[in-house]
């Protein structure tokens, strides 16, 4: 197969979707790849790497896109890349669909194999290919969040852990998944007094083992969270409804209650966020202030530490890219229930009900389409 990694274009993304190892293993294989210039330049990954590793180098996006047969990026392609989709061309990569209505219609339109990374799943029941970013995004939230805090920034001149004598600052999670999990390790390290909120008991229980009397766990109530939110110098948002558009479990009107200068770090803002005054931002323009409350919603954090969320990146699409390359898609999914989880659109058709319920577009399965 002929896979193609163009160079991501979203403001300040400097991951790439194939680290020059990873195209080793698909030539090894017996693939060809196709890599744009300088597509890994920002996470230290140099074109030469790349043709160590066998790829060929091509100048600009325009001949991967035309001749690739799958293309493995990043990010959710931009309007300008959608154009360049075609019928038939796998394209694999992060989707985030359900709050991205004119992505989905591009998408449709285009009759490309759309495999989302965030909705691969696991045996266990996790998503291994949204996990690594999660992680990143975690932990970087409270460093984002801790500088957002500050008074020159915007927020309200407090410093996370406190100082003999003065209280620490108060760090609210929502969500106690992968991504609240990180928040809370690094909050805790930088010695915040942190509580997390999670619907799932399960979730509380392994944050209780794992946290200790380091942290409070609460019970997702919306009272709950109304008390929570007023309290808050930090507000981490990471809940997850896996393919749908995040729940908006804090209203405007909560938002109006909370502290001058308090910060709102929505990790959740690339499903749609879970606050109701969240709107996506970028690294170059991060936040925002809504009732005096400082918004932090990049739907990229990881792009920020582009070298390290890149090898975490491809440590866990690798195998599938292989997959695919290996089988094509018809056969890769139907052998793998996994990875048929990531179909989101193929040939016209969308194949993530989450993603057609947002849209109120209609749905049908991934088996139907590859005769499985
Ligand atoms: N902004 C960015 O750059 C990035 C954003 N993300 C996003 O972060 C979000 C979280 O991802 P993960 O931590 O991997 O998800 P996860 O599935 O591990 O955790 C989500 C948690 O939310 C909980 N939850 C769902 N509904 C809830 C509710 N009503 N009340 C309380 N808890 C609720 C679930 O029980 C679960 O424990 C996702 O939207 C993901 O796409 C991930 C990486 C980068
Ligand atoms: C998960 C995601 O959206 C990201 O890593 O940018
Ligand atoms: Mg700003």
């Amino acid at each position: 197969m002929l896979i193609g990694v163009p160079k991501e274009i979203k403001d300040n993304e400097f991951r790439v979707g194939l680290i020059p190892s990873s195209v080793a293993e698909l030539v090894h294989h017996g693939h060809a790849v196709m890599v744009e210039t300088h597509a890994g330049l920002g996470a230290g990954l140099a074109d030469a790497d790349y043709a160590n590793a066998g790829a060929v180098i091509v100048e600009g996006p325009d001949r991967i896109f035309a001749e690739a047969e799958m293309i493995v990026k990043v990010k959710e392609p931009l309007a300008a890349e959608r154009k360049k989709l075609r019928q038939g061309q796998i394209l694999f990569t992060y989707l985030h669909l359900a709050p991205d209505a004119a992505q989905t219609h591009d998408l449709v339109a285009s009759g490309a194999i759309c495999i989302a990374y965030e909705t691969v799943t696991s045996h266990s029941g996790a998503l291994p290919l949204l996990t690594p970013m999660s992680e990143v995004a975690g932990r970087l939230a409270p460093q984002v969040g801790a500088h957002s805090l500050e008074k020159a920034q915007g927020g309200r001149g407090v410093l996370l852990g406190g100082v003999p004598g003065v209280p620490a600052a108060e760090v609210v999670i929502l969500g106690g998944g992968v991504s609240g999990t990180h928040a809370a390790t690094i909050a805790v390290g930088m010695g915040a007094k942190v509580t997390v909120v999670d619907r799932s008991a399960e979730a509380l229980k392994r944050l209780a083992t794992q946290f200790g009397t380091s942290i409070s766990t609460v019970f997702s109530t919306r009272s709950a969270i109304e008390e929570l939110v007023k309290r808050a110098d930090l507000l981490i948002g990471t809940v997850l409804v896996p393919g749908a558009a995040a729940p908006k479990l804090v209203s405007h009107a909560m938002v109006r209650t909370m502290k001058p200068g308090a910060v709102i770090v929505d990790v959740a803002i690339d499903q749609g966020g879970c606050v109701e005054t969240s709107k996506a931002t970028t690294h170059s323009d991060p936040t925002y202030v809504v009732d005096g409350v400082v918004h932090y919603c990049v739907a990229n954090m990881p792009g920020a530490v582009a070298r390290t969320s890149t090898f975490a990146l491809n440590n866990v699409t690798l195998p599938f890219a292989v997959a695919l390359a290996d089988k094509g898609w018809k056969k890769a999914l139907a052998e793998d229930p996994h990875l048929r989880n990531g179909l989101n659109v193929a040939e016209g058709q969308i194949t993530c009900r989450p993603v057609a319920d947002a849209h109120n577009l209609a749905y049908v399965t991934a088996e139907s389409l590859i005769g499985g």
